[in-house]
């Protein structure tokens, strides 16, 4: 046997009543012997209740019973044959009837008692349930409408009745007995007292009705029927990944719904839980998916937490106070006070010191429960024992709620590397003694994005979103969105990383999208309704979105974006760059940046700033981590000018090859970065620096490949007209190197804390000789790679392995 509930959303409209008589017979079918439990119409009982209230003010109620009669006629045209109508509309009728009686007597007396109330709300189950039932009997003769006030006895406390268990099952057994075989609609949150007065069972009635017969018949499970999928790990509203989980214990539901989610109220659950009795919640829209199963233990799952559940809106007090504080009287006395005035204290924590206490209270609370303290505690307020207590408000709480947390350590790290690497303060922590949840208290400003961090941090496994504000849609910035498009998908499901590129900015025009920026054609929309750039304003947006697993990304070759890094990381934004400028102006700004971005849990990540895409900033990186000491390091790193020397040959000028290089993409927006040796320089400088030298950029020794005119050339048209003219400087040197069988190289060397570039004239035996293309090499040497160093080597330049690098550094934040 099956108890079968169904909510007002199932029953609200011709199609969902359609859709609960299939699942009615699905469940006969298959044998389950289903008792039918129900609620009123979607929106009858709020319609009553306001009837009744308006009865009480001597406010017309007509309109309101013409509408309540107009909705269940309507069901009767559409679902019960013309034939059969009559004695339906009768009887629906007769009830109406009645509830208009009882309005107009309410109305006449102006007033409304909870009892009065109870019977005025309970003509909505009877004629939900009434209807159901004669809907049904047109395929299941044996369908029978059965008013629970026969069935449930409770006492006289209106409006929230208690239930007399024993003899309500005696009630229920005997009726089942008597009516072996037939199909029962019965109306849900209805009872009467032993005097036969109609009483209601309070919130969550209906449910409660279920688990009551559900437990006198000893039935094999209590299907709770509602609009939604089961019990989701987090409000679907908030959190979009949120998924239904198969099976909870009667813990972790209890600890779930206490903390907001709304799907059923605990305490209905009681007759249930204490015979054992699986309930399952699904969703009468959805009817062939398995729902959430509620039972005696938690099951046998992977995830190490059940949910994470929240309260958007609390507040806080705090109470301070020298010796008194904390002691078992004090919160004795605190705790009993609140208790007898019903305020519901929805978390505590205290100090270890013992010197404060916070509590979380219901925000309509709050005043109350501060000057209820402050009367209590008036000796001691007076007397400075105490100091006035203190209300915060705004705030919210986040638990995170499962029984297996109890077996599982490092589940409070977890929590709190995510919420602090977003960069969300915690104002108060609570751990139950239960261990089945750990709360904290939030600012409501950081709720949502709280809720998406800690669902990410759990449930990685499921699933990591990237949020990306991109500046600069140049040669780098459009490639790396080309190549995010392209591996969308793939990374998606192979890794379960999602990137969606929130923002974009170029130096013309700048453009936002919580749901994500469509990569397919960002160009247009960029250019058609993007606002105009503004880069504080960017950042700005970028901050105040407060996304989780946020990156921003600088694809410019501009210093105004380094201006903001810092800014950044101090709101736990990570910083994605392939521009040098940050990292190669002063050392103290260098050294602050990392500081910075490793005091915010935040990752800084620019592998792209040395060898474009090739592996050099990490391999330099784990060799210092694991120990190693750099004794020298050589290398090629201007990608542009090895392209250069390594097309420098034949009839081919200098000045064309230059051209060349800058429209394969190698050279820096400004080509003369490249050939005056800056670019070179800052690539250097920063090896240098990571690798542990205090360097400034005077430091580097930078001997020059130019003569002396193209240096002074004030524009880059300036700069190629320059170079047109030094033809002969440049043949000279190439003719010198043939002459001698060598090449020209522009080497850099890092040695004993001394940076210096040259240009040099390799022979054939230096392992610098054979390099093609754009190539970059270089060659570390180490205490452990001192025989023969470790040598990186490829091609050094160019938009598609550059994106790749920034591509690859964005995928590794956070992980
Ligand atoms: N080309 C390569 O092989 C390579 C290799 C490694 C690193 N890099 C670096 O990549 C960066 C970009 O190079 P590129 O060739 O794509 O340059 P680009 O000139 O093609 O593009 C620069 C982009 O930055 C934007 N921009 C400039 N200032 C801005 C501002 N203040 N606000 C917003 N947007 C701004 C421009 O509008 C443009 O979209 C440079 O820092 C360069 O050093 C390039
Ligand atoms: N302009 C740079 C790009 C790579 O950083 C080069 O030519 O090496
Ligand atoms: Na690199």
């Amino acid at each position: 046997m099956k108890i079968l509930k169904f909510g007002g959303t199932s029953v609200g409209t011709v199609d969902s009543i359609r859709a609960v008589l299939d699942i009615v017979r699905k469940s006969q079918h298959a044998g389950d012997q289903p008792i039918v439990v129900l609620s009123a119409m979607g929106g009858v009982t709020n319609l009553l209740t306001q009837l009744a209230e308006n009865a009480a003010e001597g406010r017309n109620f007509a309109s309101g019973l013409q509408e309540l009669e107009d909705r269940h006629f309507a069901v009767v045209k559409q679902l019960i044959a013309v034939k059969h109508q009559n004695p339906v509309f009768t009887r629906l009728k007769l009830y109406l009837n009645e509830l208009e009686d009882l309005l107009q007597g309410i109305y006449n007396l102006r007033e409304l008692s909870l009892q009065s109330k109870d019977l005025v709300l309970s003509y909505g189950e009877r004629c939900s349930a009434f209807l159901i039932s004669k809907i049904a009997a047109q395929y299941f003769p044996d369908a029978l409408f059965v008013d629970a006030t026969q069935l449930i006895q409770t006492d006289s406390h209106f409006g929230s009745a208690h239930v007399n268990q024993a003899r309500s099952e005696q009630l229920i057994r005997t009726f089942a007995a008597a009516h072996a075989g037939k199909l029962l609609f019965v109306t849900g949150f209805i009872a009467s007292n032993e005097k036969g007065r109609v009483t209601t069972l309070g919130r969550g009635g209906s449910d409660y009705t279920a688990a009551i017969i559900g437990a006198a018949l000893n039935a094999e499970a209590i299907e709770i029927w509602t609009d939604v999928d089961g019990m989701l790990t987090a409000d679907p509203r908030i959190v979009k990944k949120a998924f239904s989980l198969p099976v909870l214990s009667y813990t972790e539901a209890m600890e779930l719904s206490y903390f907001g989610a709304k799907v059923i109220y605990p305490p209905t659950m009681i007759p249930a839980f204490l015979k054992k009795i699986p309930i399952i919640i699904r969703n009468t829209f959805n009817p062939d998916f398995g729902g959430t199963t509620i039972q005696h233990d938690s099951g046998r799952t992977a995830l190490p937490i059940k949910g994470i559940s929240s309260i958007a809106d609390i507040s806080v007090i705090n109470l301070v106070g020298s010796g008194m504080v904390g002691r078992a009287g004090f919160s004795g006395r605190l705790f009993t006070l609140l208790a007898r005035e019903q305020i519901n204290v929805v978390l505590i924590t205290q100090s270890s010191s013992e010197h404060s206490i916070t509590f979380a209270v219901h925000p309509a609370e709050a005043l109350r429960a501060k000057q209820l303290i402050e009367r209590e505690f008036e000796l001691e307020l007076q007397a400075n024992k105490l100091s006035q207590p203190e209300i915060e408000e705004r705030l919210s709480v986040l638990a995170i709620v499962g029984e297996n947390m109890k077996q599982t350590p490092g589940m409070s790290g977890k929590l709190f590397h995510a919420l602090g690497r977003n960069g969300i303060n915690v104002r108060a922590i609570a751990q139950g003694s239960s261990e089945y949840n750990i709360s904290v208290i939030i600012s409501q400003a950081d709720l949502s994005k709280a809720l998406n961090a800690v669902h990410d941090a759990f449930f990685a496994q499921l699933n990591k979103t990237l949020h990306v504000f991109s500046v600069g849609t140049g040669n780098i910035g459009s490639t790396l969105f080309k190549q995010i498009q392209e591996q969308y998908a793939f990374l998606l499901d192979n890794n379960d990383i999602e990137i969606k590129v929130v923002g974009i900015s170029n130096s013309r025009k700048m453009l936002f999208s919580g749901e994500g920026i469509d990569l397919a054609n960002w160009k247009t929309v960029l250019e058609q309704s993007g606002e105009l750039a503004d880069l504080p304003a960017f950042v700005a947006r970028t901050k105040a979105m407060n996304l989780p697993n946020c990156v921003f990304i600088d694809n410019t070759a501009s210093e105004l974006p380094t201006l903001y890094y810092r800014e950044l990381f101090q709101s736990n934004i990570s910083v994605v760059t392939c521009n040098k400028i940050a990292n190669s102006g002063r050392y103290s700004e260098y050294r602050d940046l990392k500081d910075t971005a490793r005091k915010h849990g935040v990752d800084f990540f620019y592998e792209t700033n040395v060898g474009a895409g090739l592996p050099i900033v990490r391999v330099l990186r784990d060799l210092m981590l694991s120990g190693d000491r750099i004794i020298r390091i050589e290398a090629i790193l201007s990608g542009t000018i090895s392209y250069i020397f390594n097309n420098f040959s034949g009839d081919v000028s200098f000045h064309d090859i230059v051209k060349n290089a800058q429209q394969l993409g190698y050279t820096e927006p400004d080509p003369r970065d490249d050939l005056k040796g800056t670019d070179f320089m800052r690539k250097m400088l920063i090896l240098a620096r990571d690798a542990g030298y205090a360097l400034e950029p005077e430091d580097v020794q930078l001997g020059g490949i130019l003569p002396e005119a193209c240096l002074r050339a004030t524009t880059v048209d300036d700069f190629y007209r320059e170079l047109q003219a030094a033809d002969d400087y440049f043949n000279e040197l190439k003719s010198k190197a043939q002459r001698e069988n060598r090449v020209l190289r522009y080497i850099g060397k890092l040695e004993a804390g001394r940076v210096s570039i040259a240009l040099e004239f390799v022979d054939e035996s230096h392992p610098f000789y054979a390099l093609s293309g754009s190539d970059n090499i270089i060659a570390f040497t180490t205490e452990r790679y001192k025989e023969r160093p470790l040598v990186v080597k490829g091609p050094g330049a160019g938009a598609e392995v550059t994106a790749a690098g920034v591509f690859a550094d964005l995928v590794n934040v956070g992980a």
